[in-house]
């Protein structure tokens, strides 16, 4: 089954709407994944304030709610009537659940969070079979608690395949677990992206930045698997073509000349780059 909505028509999308994305954001992640939307061709803005949660949420196309650090009560309100916003108006948002599993007050923020409907919700293997587990999700053929080392994981995608299902399912969702190879599930469809590079997961806020990235996508296309298919494939080809240069030596410089990439790259070379899978499950 093809997707319905190719990526290289998306990336023109994104750019021609340049949508308003809302974005919860941890603060190791502001800047980096502001960055990231201005260059990819959306417009973000970060609010965390309470009092503003709704009125920005209804002026904005999307959403991105990121738990990673400041998990207290003014911060979780926030995101609770954020979320909450976002559902009633039909707006498209993506939850990262950043190091859910690592306390349990997180897996509950989590589990809370996950009740308010994300369209999307993008983490790395552990976080995925984390929350399943938070959420008391039956997870067929798993069962793993996910392991993880604080907010990165200690698991590979498929492992966590079996929870992102069982999570799709249950939270008519999109799940989107990034690793060697990112997987994107509805719970009827898998698609594989076989782009990007190793040295992402040294530099902190890739996977933050991506999840807010899903969100733009999301303002731009309805169906929130090809939206998610084409949000990666423009963050992971970025990163290939930033591994190509030779002034790139590490994670300090591959940092910054992602930014150029994500701004450069054209419709015709993601087409031209894209190495994606998508099967029936
Ligand atoms: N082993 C790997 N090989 C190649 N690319 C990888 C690998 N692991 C992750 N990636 C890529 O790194 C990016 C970030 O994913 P990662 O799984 O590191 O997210 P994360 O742990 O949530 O990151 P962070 O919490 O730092 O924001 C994704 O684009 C993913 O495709
Ligand atoms: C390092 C770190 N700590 C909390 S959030 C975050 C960013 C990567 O997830
Ligand atoms: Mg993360």
């Amino acid at each position: 089954m093809p997707l319905l909505h190719q990526p290289a028509e998306l990336i023109n999308s994104l750019r021609e709407q340049n949508p308003l994305v809302m974005c919860i954001q941890n603060y190791v992640a502001m800047d980096f994944s502001a960055n990231v939307l201005l260059a990819a061709g959306a417009s973000p803005a970060m609010v965390n304030a309470v009092e503003e949660a709704e009125g920005f949420t209804k002026i904005s196309s999307a959403l991105s709610i990121n738990v990673g650090t400041a998990l207290t009560p003014h911060w979780i309100k926030a995101m609770e009537l954020a979320a909450s916003t976002a559902h009633d108006c039909g707006k498209p948002w993506v939850l990262d659940p950043v190091g859910c599993g690592a306390t349990a007050h997180r897996n509950e923020q989590c589990a809370m969070l996950m009740e308010r409907r994300p369209t999307v919700v993008r983490g790395n293997a552990s976080e995925i079979m984390a929350l399943a587990n938070a959420c008391k999700v039956e997870v067929v053929g798993g069962g793993s608690a996910g392991g993880g080392k604080g907010v990165d994981s200690t698991a590979g995608s498929e492992e966590a395949l079996p929870a992102g299902i069982a999570l799709a399912k249950r939270f008519k969702c999109v799940i989107a677990i990034s690793g060697a190879v990112d997987i994107i599930t509805d719970g009827s469809t898998k698609v594989l992206i076989r782009n990007g590079q190793e040295i992402l997961t040294k530099i902190t806020a890739a996977g933050c930045s991506l999840s807010t990235l899903c969100a733009a996508y999301c303002a731009v296309c309805n169906s929130a698997l090809d939206a998610v298919t084409a949000a990666f494939l423009h963050f992971c080809i970025a990163s290939d073509m930033t591994a190509e240069m030779v002034e790139v030596k590490g994670p300090g410089t591959h940092r910054v000349h992602l930014i150029d990439n994500l701004y450069n790259l054209s419709s015709a070379a993601l087409a031209d780059r894209a190495k994606f899978e998508v099967h029936e499950l």
